[in-house]
């Protein structure tokens, strides 16, 4: 059964840049916790985080700028260890971070396609049977032929969000890409990550998109200073949060 299961997790990325740091101010700065001394300087962007997700969960992942969501993502994806406690994962994870990463610029996007599906161990045949499904997906047309450096951002984004999601990971992981989608291919995402998180799978999505995140997820983490400050049902969230304060955070 997919599911993510995290407990006490901390990471902190070393900084190894002399600093000198202003008084405080007693208003929440951006970013995590700048902590330690000398040699051992570091910023704390993950505090004792806990939180578990089960198969059909969409987890909205909230807070300010540098509060820790893109970290938290990256250390479920396993790019980063975490610094303290433990992250165990059930299923097969995919990632949308930044919308460019991992495609050829000089390959065209049908090229591109092919490539992501062998680095995800798919057989050429099964990319092939998906091959015409991706492409209607993103809506990209005869651009497909061209080359991926010629796409806008949100041409990108279509193209990666419709191969992420056509190699059917149980769990897909995402970073605010979607607001290079327009209106409409947002819609059709959204709708896809739905039936996604049906059959049995979990999505998490950071986000400052309120509107977004109160169709689409059913479950909030909001993050303060790398603190878990709360994990609660979107509903509940939205209700505790008042309409102005979701609409700037
Ligand atoms: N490579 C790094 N080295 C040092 N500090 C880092 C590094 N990456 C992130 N941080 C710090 O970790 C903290 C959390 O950053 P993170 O990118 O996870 O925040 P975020 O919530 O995704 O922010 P945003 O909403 O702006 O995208 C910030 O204080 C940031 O400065």
């Amino acid at each position: 059964m997919v599911s993510i299961r995290v407990e006490s997790l901390s990471l902190a990325y070393r900084v190894r840049q002399k600093l000198t740091l202003a008084a405080r101010d007693r208003r929440l700065p951006a970013g995590g916790r700048i902590e330690g001394h000398g040699r051992s300087r570091h910023v704390t962007a993950l505090d004792g985080v806990s939180f578990s997700l089960d198969a059909g969960d969409r987890l909205g992942l909230v807070g300010a700028n540098g509060s820790g969501k893109t970290t938290l993502l990256k250390v479920l994806y396993g790019i980063y260890e975490p610094t303290n406690g433990t992250v165990a994962i059930d299923g097969r994870v995919d990632a949308l971070f930044n919308i460019n990463l991992g495609f050829r610029p000089e390959a065209t996007g049908r090229r591109n396609i092919e490539l992501r599906g062998l680095i995800n161990g798919w057989h050429p045949d099964e990319i092939r049977a998906r091959m015409d499904n991706i492409i209607e997906f993103s809506e990209l047309g005869d651009f497909i032929d061209l080359p991926f450096k010629s796409y806008s951002q949100g041409m990108a984004a279509r193209l990666a969000f419709s191969i992420a999601t056509s190699f059917e990971p149980e769990i897909l992981l995402m970073d605010e890409w979607i607001g290079a989608g327009d209106p409409s291919f947002q819609e059709k995402a959204r709708r896809r990550m739905n039936e996604m998180t049906e059959k049995a799978g979990i999505m998490v999505l950071a986000s400052h998109n309120h509107a977004l995140l109160e169709k689409t997820c059913n479950k909030i983490l909001e993050l303060q200073q790398a603190r878990l400050k709360v994990f609660c049902g979107t509903e509940e969230w939205f209700g505790k949060v008042s309409p102005a304060a979701a609409a700037v955070q």
